[in-house]
């Protein structure tokens, strides 16, 4: 039995669905980590759920960085502990320079809540070992900052290092280069926009985000990388 953490900000409102996926879907055990723990040693897996931590003020993501737990994340990250930032987790592990990039506006400046098709661009990672290459996934995206930047020569980087995970099969949100998701150079973080979460059970539409969660256990259970 693996425990996954999901770190429960102000603002957070995805943390029962991924309580609920692990726990039901998974069948791990699930914890919710209160934003002022300061201990995150007995997790093997951290989540940042997604949702509008401190009222997406400032910037999305930007004000979680003076969470205590979210200090705390950053420390068991650069031990390699396994982190997955979904959405508003995005938001946040870029915002601490965990994973490189920003999260803008959509370019349609609107809110976007849809499913979307994803394309599987790197199947050799803890969280996608279960996936083919080019394997196309279908994923929920509910979001008004999901709009993907990084400059040319930190794309090429990314490209060059297999540190993008997922591609958007079409435009969504006028991410660069269509990247849905990210991992960092170690690759034991990863962010993305969609919501595997959100996608654990075909009455929701789809149960492909199990494939994500799945191959987090896998990871888990193999000992790591
Ligand atoms: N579902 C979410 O996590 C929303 C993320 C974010 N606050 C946005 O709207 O961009």
């Amino acid at each position: 039995m693996k425990t996954f953490g999901i770190i429960v900000l102000p603002g957070s409102n995805c943390d029962s669905d991924c309580f609920y996926a692990v726990r039901d879907y998974l069948n791990q055990d699930a914890q919710y980590v209160w934003h002022e723990e300061r201990n995150l040693d007995k997790y093997d897996v951290l989540m940042i759920p997604g949702g509008f931590s401190y009222g997406d003020y400032l910037r999305p993501g930007a004000l979680a960085r003076f969470s205590p737990a979210v200090d705390a994340l950053v420390k068991e990250a650069e031990k390699g502990k396994l982190v997955v930032g979904i959405c508003n987790g995005f938001q946040v592990l870029t915002e601490l320079g965990l994973l490189p990039g920003a999260l803008m506006r959509n370019k349609n400046l609107k809110f976007i809540c849809k499913y979307v098709d994803v394309q599987v661009e790197n199947a050799h990672t803890p969280f996608t070992s279960r996936l083919k290459m080019g394997q196309t996934i279908k994923l929920p995206v509910a979001h008004k900052d999901g709009n993907y930047y990084v400059d040319e020569d930190t794309l090429q980087q990314l490209k060059k290092n297999g540190q993008v995970v997922l591609r958007y099969s079409e435009d969504v949100n006028g991410s660069v280069d269509r990247i849905a998701a990210v991992t960092n150079r170690q690759g034991n973080v990863v962010g993305m926009m969609p919501h595997p979460e959100r996608a654990c059970d075909p009455l929701l539409g789809s149960s492909d985000g199990m494939y994500i969660l799945g191959s987090m256990l896998d990871h888990l259970l193999k000992g790591g990388f």
